[in-house]
């Protein structure tokens, strides 16, 4: 069964050059949503800056995605993960995260989480230590080429995770049939802060795809 989504006719040259485009927007708004959080400045300066957003907002408003990027087929399956929270390029609520994965099954990424993530003072909120988690662990699990969604997470946060320098491990650890076992933890300067345990069930409109083994179908991972 084909996925949901178009195949992407884009050619790189003009996917890059779009990204080009994207990106540096992107970061900006990412610095703006830091200082959002953490600008001191006084009322006036505040008004001053959310006329310049609205203006902003004017601008990009002009035109619309009728769909969300995940659902516009013409947009395309290699821009669809440019929205994805954790790692889109387009998005400016991603960190944004670069995991790199193996075939083996297993991902990972080193990543800085800013004030914007803060959940107890100074610490990541359990919510984005999550989020983050489930997107690494898609890719340990999407490594394998296999179609697979989270049906199950478990975190046990060890302790807090501090905002700053950190580091996402994920691995596959065994397959049963349509589940596949996968586990991951988040490093922070002195160890573990959180480690999960996840079951991801290959859903039912890919089964018919099935093969032995991690790394066997023809196919990615889904997204989010
Ligand atoms: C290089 C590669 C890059 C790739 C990049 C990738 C990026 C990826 C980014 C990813 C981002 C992050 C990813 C995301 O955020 S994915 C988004 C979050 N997840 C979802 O939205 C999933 C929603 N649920 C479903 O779609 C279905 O319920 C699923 C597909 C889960 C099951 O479907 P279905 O209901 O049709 O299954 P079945 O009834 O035939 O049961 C089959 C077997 O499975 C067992 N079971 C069922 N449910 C669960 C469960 N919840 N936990 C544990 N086990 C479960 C069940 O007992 C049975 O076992 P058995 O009784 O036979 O032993």
């Amino acid at each position: 069964m084909a996925w949901p989504y178009v195949a992407d006719d884009t050619s790189d040259p003009l996917l890059a050059a779009d990204a080009e485009v994207w990106q540096p927007f992107t970061d900006a708004v990412r610095e703006l949503v830091d200082a959002c959080v953490q600008s001191d400045v006084d009322a006036d300066d505040v008004r001053a800056a959310q006329a310049d957003v609205e203006a902003a907002l004017a601008r990009l408003g002009k035109a619309r995605l009728s769909t969300t990027l995940g659902q516009s087929g013409t947009v395309g399956s290699r821009r669809r993960a440019w929205g994805n929270p954790v790692i889109g390029v387009r998005n400016p609520i991603a960190p944004p995260l670069h995991v790199d994965s193996d075939p083996a099954g297993r991902a990972w990424s080193d990543f800085h989480l800013g004030p914007a993530y803060e959940g107890p003072p100074g610490l990541v909120h359990g919510g984005v230590v999550s989020l983050i988690i489930d997107q690494v662990l898609g890719h340990a699990v999407g490594a394998g080429r296999q179609p697979a969604m989270t049906g199950t997470l478990t975190i046990r946060y060890e302790r807090g995770t501090p905002l700053g320098d950190l580091r996402v491990e994920a691995w596959v650890e065994r397959r049963e049939g349509v589940k596949i076992h996968a586990g991951a933890h988040v490093l922070g300067p002195d160890g573990p802060t959180a480690v999960a345990e996840a079951v991801f069930i290959v859903p039912r409109r890919f089964r018919d795809q099935l093969s032995d083994g991690i790394g066997a179908a023809d196919q990615g991972s889904t997204q989010g």
